[in-house]
């Protein structure tokens, strides 16, 4: 038995179809990312999970049970499941240890130790007012865990916040897996969220799902442009380029590797190993650089660590299978 198994859901608002056919599983603890586009469904497809959206077709199945939607029950929503929204709100002018206190089933060690996994211990005092957008967040979070869910849906967590309070999140968010044992399913429009902490993900594109595979797939193979602009920069190779590369490096470019990573492709020392290009622009972007080339009326982002061109030097690039 799945832990949660979506299959075949659709939704229609208002006479057009939001989700489409949507199916996937997962595993306890298995934590899945869903990227896509504005508009791509992914609020939607959490709010179904959740029961909070009602389904046209298909189901959810949660442990082995159908999650009923709102038109099913009268309150809506699972109690072993908790959706933090985007849109989430806390009560004014409260002290924070007042909201924890009416939504708290926990034991007072229980409640102590969600606490300092959510980082909030020293909030306790304050109130709702007095604090940050990020402490906010936590606070709601927490607020959640105190009915103790098995499923946790985060919905875009990092947006609108700075460095500090997103590497704070990302500690709490993997500790409430680690420490809670509270599975989780994450939404971010950033491929750092996504590729560094999922197992798989989901790729959504106008209500359905892409592409569905481990970051590594996701990354190295997306099935179109769309899905690799979602992962970062990439380069489209021509036939001829492909063709090229493939006597360069005695391999073969299938459709999948066309297109191809600026760090996948390399400079080499002469002919011999590399096809001939032109440096266009150098561009520094603290961590590298990244050399725009022309080569067969193609032009290729090269990513490298050091630089040694400049623009308008005559160069030479292979390409690295992934
Ligand atoms: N209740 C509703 N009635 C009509 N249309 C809706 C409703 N809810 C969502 N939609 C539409 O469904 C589509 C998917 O919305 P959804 O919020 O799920 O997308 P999303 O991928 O989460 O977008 P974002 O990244 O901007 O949050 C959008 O075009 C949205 O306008």
């Amino acid at each position: 038995m799945s832990f949660l198994h979506v299959s075949g859901v659709s939704v229609l608002e208002e006479g057009s179809t939001i989700l489409k056919d949507i199916s996937f599983t997962q595993q306890e603890l298995q934590n899945i990312a869903i990227a896509g586009e504005t508009g791509s469904g992914k609020s939607t497809l959490l709010q179904t999970i959740a029961g909070l959206v009602q389904p046209a077709s298909g189901q959810v199945l949660f442990e082995g049970e159908k999650v009923w939607g709102p038109h099913d029950v009268l309150v809506p929503g699972h109690a072993g499941i908790a959706y933090l929204s985007q849109q989430y709100e806390l009560p004014q002018f409260l002290r924070v240890e007042q909201i924890l206190k009416y939504a708290n089933t926990l034991t007072s060690g229980e409640a102590e130790n969600l606490y300092t996994i959510c980082r909030i211990e020293h909030l306790l005092k304050r109130r709702t007012n007095q604090l940050s957008g990020g402490e906010k967040q936590r606070i709601a979070l927490a607020r959640l865990l105190t009915s103790s869910p098995r499923l946790l849906l985060l919905d875009e967590p990092y947006s609108n916040l700075d460095v500090v309070h997103k590497s704070i999140l990302k500690e709490v968010i993997r500790d409430i897996s680690n420490s809670l044992d509270i599975t989780c399913i994450l939404i971010s429009h950033d491929p750092a969220d996504t590729l560094s902490w999922a197992e798989e993900i989901l790729v959504m594109k106008g209500g359905q799902i892409l592409q569905k595979g481990n970051p590594e797939q996701v990354y190295t193979q997306p099935v179109n442009e769309y899905a690799a602009g979602l992962f970062g920069k990439y380069n489209i190779l021509t036939p001829a380029l492909a063709q090229a590369f493939n006597s360069l490096t005695n391999s073969t470019l299938n459709h999948y590797n066309l297109l191809v990573r600026p760090e996948h492709i390399k400079f080499a020392k002469d002919k011999s190993n590399g096809v001939e290009g032109k440096v266009q622009q150098v561009t520094y972007y603290g961590s590298h650089y990244e050399t725009e080339v022309t080569l067969l009326d193609t032009l290729l982002t090269v990513k490298t660590l050091k630089n040694g061109h400049q623009q308008g030097d005559k160069v030479f690039v292979t390409m690295v299978m992934p």
